[in-house]
């Protein structure tokens, strides 16, 4: 069976860095092959795994949409379409990546949400782990294999914000009626002491932090320089964070892991 993370929070906490530095520890630890997911529209997870993908499900469906694939003789626009998804596919050593990507025009993700959905239920039982980065709304978590989800990560940052976020979702996980197994919140950018504030937020809302990454400049510096997180050291302060979270993540389900 496939172990799926699923990552979620306000934007910019640090959602894409730490499924990055997730993917980097499934690496490590052999635990391959790891299918990531980009399923959302305004993160580079790509540029984050050091690697460049430019064919996106969006930019897929936008040809598709204005009928600007050419849909050889005896062969449906369907299995054109499938054929097509399949090469959004970036393949490398030890993961593969699919994006969503942004679809043409302003508006509504639906359609590439669900042809997303459907790919990913093809997709999925190639692959030990599967780590997907969301926006904030998991709306599109649902049906299909993303309906249950073995790991949803929250991520706040030390912001009150961030940790109203976290709520707003926690809530939003119970409308959608999403089957997650285990539940994380993850204080990204930690401080060594956790303001009152901050603290406060999470006490009124009723949340417990579930680990705590640590403000790391050397991710920044990754990000700056376009390196890949995957080759961060492994004794920098936020990959050692992110190791142990992982453990302790994956020790919640060890028959699987073994499998
Ligand atoms: N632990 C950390 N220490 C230092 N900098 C960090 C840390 N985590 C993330 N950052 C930096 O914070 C910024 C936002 O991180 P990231 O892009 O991962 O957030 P995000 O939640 O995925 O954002 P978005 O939803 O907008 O894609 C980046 O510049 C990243 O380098």
């Amino acid at each position: 069976m496939t172990i799926s993370i699923a990552m979620a929070g306000k934007g910019g906490t640090g959602k894409t860095s730490i499924a990055c530095l997730i993917v980097r520890y499934l690496i490590k630890q052999r635990r391959v092959p790891v299918l990531a997911v980009d399923a959302d529209p305004a993160a580079n997870l790509d540029l984050g795994l050091g690697v460049n993908v430019e064919k996106t499900i969006g930019s897929i469906l936008a040809g598709y949409n204005e009928n600007k694939l050419v849909i050889p003789p005896g062969m449906s626009k369907e299995a054109l379409l499938d054929l097509k998804l399949n090469e959004s596919i970036f393949e490398s050593q030890d993961f593969d990546l699919i994006t969503m990507g942004r679809g043409e025009g302003a508006g509504c993700y639906c359609f590439p949400n669900n042809v997303l959905k459907s790919f990913i239920d093809k997709l999925l039982p190639n692959y030990k782990f599967m780590v997907m980065d969301n926006e904030a709304g998991l709306e599109h978590l649902s049906r299909g294999t993303t309906e249950s989800i073995d790991h949803l990560l929250l991520v706040s940052n030390h912001s009150v914000k961030g940790v109203r976020t976290v709520g707003t979702i926690i809530q939003l996980v119970k409308e959608l009626r999403l089957n997650i197994k285990h539940r994380w919140v993850i204080l990204n950018q930690a401080p060594e002491t956790i303001d009152p504030l901050v603290e406060a937020e999470f006490g009124r809302l009723g949340i417990s932090i579930g680990a705590a990454i640590p403000e790391d400049r050397l991710i920044m510096e990754y990000d700056w320089h376009q390196r890949s997180l995957l080759d961060m050291p492994g004794d920098s302060a936020s990959v050692q964070a992110i190791d142990k979270m992982m453990n302790q993540i994956l020790s919640k389900n060890p028959s699987e892991v073994n499998s």
